[in-house]
């Protein structure tokens, strides 16, 4: 990614002081996706990294990595695996608790969405605590899949996501296009 597309993403992602909670400064994405120059370039970026790893399946986390998630895996010809909060998935799920910068939750997945031998590329907008990332990876290797990588728009570096991150990513990249 050239550094003109770094800086395009910055520019088009708000911070929000103390919200959802006094304390937090909330990185909002929605500029970024209202501009459809900023929207592809990241979903080419997050594609290729796809591509690189070879990812065979992309699995996107609730509910802004959704947002990501989907384009990337049409533009890099890939099936789209929902992990969702809990209670959203109707067929036979795998769950994990975790808890979260501002509050706590619970993800799951379709056990059948994924195969032994599948290279997963996990996508998200934001890494902060690591939590739902950490939680998410649990899930796909319980699913019996591999882990191709975790590639993030923003990660939040003073909160140490990605050293907590280290054991459940077991080697497996942890790709941040933009770090604050
Ligand atoms: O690294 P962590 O501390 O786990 O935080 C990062 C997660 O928090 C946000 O999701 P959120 O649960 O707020 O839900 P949303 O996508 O539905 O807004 C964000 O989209 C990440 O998924
Ligand atoms: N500060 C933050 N901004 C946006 N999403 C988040 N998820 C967890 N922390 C966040």
């Amino acid at each position: 990614m050239t550094a003109n597309v770094r800086e395009l993403l910055l520019s088009r992602i708000r911070d929000v002081s103390d919200y959802p909670k006094p304390g937090v400064m909330f990185k909002d994405i929605t500029p970024l996706l209202a501009d459809p120059a900023a929207f592809t370039a990241l979903t080419d970026a997050l594609a290729g990294l796809c591509v690189e790893h070879g990812a065979t399946k992309v699995v996107g986390l609730e509910a802004r990595g959704f947002i990501l998630a989907a384009p990337v895996a049409v533009r890099a010809g890939l099936g789209f695996i929902p992990v969702r909060k809990a209670g959203k998935l109707p067929g036979a799920t795998l769950s994990q608790a975790y808890e979260l910068e501002y509050g706590t939750a619970e993800v799951e997945i379709h056990a059948e969405d994924l195969d032994r031998g599948d290279r997963v590329m996990v996508i998200d907008d934001v890494l902060a605590t690591g939590g739902t990332a950490e939680a998410s990876l649990g899930l796909i290797r319980r699913a019996g899949a591999e882990v191709a990588g975790l590639a993030i728009l923003m990660e939040l570096g003073f909160l140490g996501g990605r050293a907590r991150l280290e054991p459940a990513l077991d080697g497996a990249p942890l790709e941040a296009l933009l770090t604050v």
